[in-house]
């Protein structure tokens, strides 16, 4: 049965699931990395395929970019079509120096001022937290390749214009490797299903040093971020 933002039909959603925030990278990563990829959602132009890797069914479905909409989307994916793996896979702004342009940052745990699931948690300080088997293999994937990588605690912010410094100061000093604005509500979501989550970024953007990388050179660092998600899935 349709979603109200989902037109795929039950069983054209994989439990397999890669969720990038930009449909048209959800387009790109299905063509260059899935066979017999084929568009099972455009409601909104959020475009969602499913096809195969390594014989493994895949979809890779656009999330949008904020916390609210990742949640329409993960919600009606796991609750509604049965997705039970979940894996981010964005792009960053890198908040440590050591941290460079295209390199992979996994994140374990994501910090925010608030997520959707506040309502829910209210007084609750819950600490969302990647699901260790799929952090475990996209670990062991990303030190496969020559590709930089960094894991540990990332923050999930609800504004791309922060006017808060004072709050990245401290993010900084507490060893916060990067910014992005969904991980977080997904981790939420997957420890209240019961399946498995995982957010992976690539650095497009470094917040200290002001580098950003041009658009044209993304998609090959994206390359290694998606073999790499497709590789933890499967593991
Ligand atoms: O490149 P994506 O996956 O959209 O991720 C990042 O880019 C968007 C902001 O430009 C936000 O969605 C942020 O999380
Ligand atoms: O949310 C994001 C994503 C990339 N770069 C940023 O600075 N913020």
């Amino acid at each position: 049965m349709p979603t109200p933002h989902i037109s795929a039909a039950k069983g054209d959603i994989a439990e397999t699931v890669l969720l990038p925030g930009d449909p048209r990278r959800a387009k790109w990563a299905a063509e260059t990395f899935l066979e017999e990829a084929r568009l099972v959602n455009e409601v909104r132009g959020m475009y969602g395929y499913t096809g195969l890797w390594k014989g493994n069914r895949v979809t890779i479905h656009g999330s949008g970019m904020g916390m609210p909409s990742l949640s329409i989307y993960a919600n009606e994916l796991i609750t509604e079509y049965g997705a039970r793996t979940l894996i981010r896979i964005g792009s960053a702004g890198a908040m440590q120096e050591r941290i460079r342009l295209r390199d992979i940052v996994i994140a374990m745990t994501a910090t925010t001022l608030s997520t959707p699931s506040r309502g829910i948690f209210r007084e609750l300080n819950f600490a969302p937290c990647a699901d260790y088997g799929l952090l475990e293999a996209a670990v062991a994937a990303a030190r496969r390749r020559e590709v930089g990588v960094h894991v540990g605690g990332i923050y999930s912010s609800d504004v791309f214009y922060d006017e808060r410094p004072d709050l990245n100061e401290i993010m900084v000093r507490h060893g916060i490797l990067g910014v992005e604005m969904e991980t977080a509500e997904l981790y939420n979501l997957a420890a209240r299903h019961g399946v498995r989550a995982l957010g992976i970024m690539t650095v497009s953007d470094h917040l200290l040093t002001h580098e950003a990388l041009p658009s044209d050179d993304r998609e090959r660092s994206f390359g290694d971020m998606v073999e790499i998600a497709l590789e933890a899935a499967f593991a």
